[in-house]
């Protein structure tokens, strides 16, 4: 597969490495705006930038009629704008939160423990997260997704971060030097807490993810997810 890497930091670098390892052919790679004739002989776009460049990034790539995973976070409110995007290009496009194969696990554990907690209504649910120093955007992008899917079993208004009120769920955001990404949710009573923890010792979980994903959605028109690419099911 003929790889445009549109952002060549942390995440651009380790998926060089592991797509280099597999195969696969780095025909672009940019650290700044680009324009869509410079990658147009990829095959698909991979987008691993910052919150500010990645909606200019996708449209480009969707413009240009490549396949785009996107890893990047923090550029949410945009979604839907690149979703119609996709299908009015007819395109293929993937983003996620997070693309390693024990976060989206460990999506679905989130999922069936806020079912079953449900009603028991004496445990405070939080959500913490953990990254390095560099990180630009709180919360992770992977912590609003627990969020989000604790809410659809919660009377909780909404999630914020730092929240005191009881009425939000709360998401805690730590900056440490060098942790690569850990995500823990807690359900805390008077008597006991219980959590559950994921923990990311590389960064090699997300980019295999995300050559993954653009290997899979050769040849597909559409949006998906990385629940569709691992065949996950709620
Ligand atoms: N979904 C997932 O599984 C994961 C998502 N992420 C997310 O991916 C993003 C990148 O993470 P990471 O690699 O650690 O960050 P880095 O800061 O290490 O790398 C970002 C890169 O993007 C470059 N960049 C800035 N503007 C543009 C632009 N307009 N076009 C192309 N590249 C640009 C930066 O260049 P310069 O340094 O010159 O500014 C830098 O090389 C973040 O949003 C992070 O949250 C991270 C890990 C996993
Ligand atoms: O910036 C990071 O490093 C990471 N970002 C993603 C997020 O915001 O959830 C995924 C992973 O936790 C690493």
């Amino acid at each position: 597969m003929k790889i445009a890497l549109l952002g060549y930091g942390k995440m651009g670098k380790t998926i060089e490495k592991l797509a280099l390892e597999k195969g696969h052919t780095i025909v672009y790679k940019s650290t700044s705006n680009s324009e869509e004739g410079e990658f147009q002989e990829a095959e698909a776009v991979i987008e691993f930038s910052s919150p500010e460049a990645a909606v200019d990034n996708i449209s480009k790539a969707l413009n240009a009629g490549i396949p785009v995973i996107c890893g990047t976070t923090g550029w949410l409110e945009k979604y839907d704008e690149m979703v119609n995007l996709c299908e009015k290009r007819n395109g293929s496009f993937i983003s996620a939160s997070n693309f390693s194969v024990g976060v989206n696990l460990f999506f679905n554990i989130n999922e069936y423990v806020a079912k079953l907690m449900e009603t028991w209504k004496d445990y405070t649910v939080s959500v913490e997260e953990i990254h390095h120093l560099q990180k630009k955007d709180a919360p992770s992008g992977t912590a609003i997704t627990l969020a989000e899917d604790i809410l659809k079993h919660s009377e909780k208004e909404r999630w914020k971060l730092d929240a005191s009120d009881k009425k939000f769920l709360n998401i805690t955001a730590k900056r440490e030097e060098d942790v690569k990404g850990t995500h823990i949710v807690s359900y805390d009573s008077a008597i006991d807490s219980i959590s559950i923890k994921h923990e990311a010792h590389s960064r090699e979980g997300f980019a295999l993810g995300a050559i993954l994903a653009a290997q899979w959605l050769q040849n597909k028109k559409g949006v998906f997810t990385m629940k569709d690419v691992l065949g996950i099911k709620n």
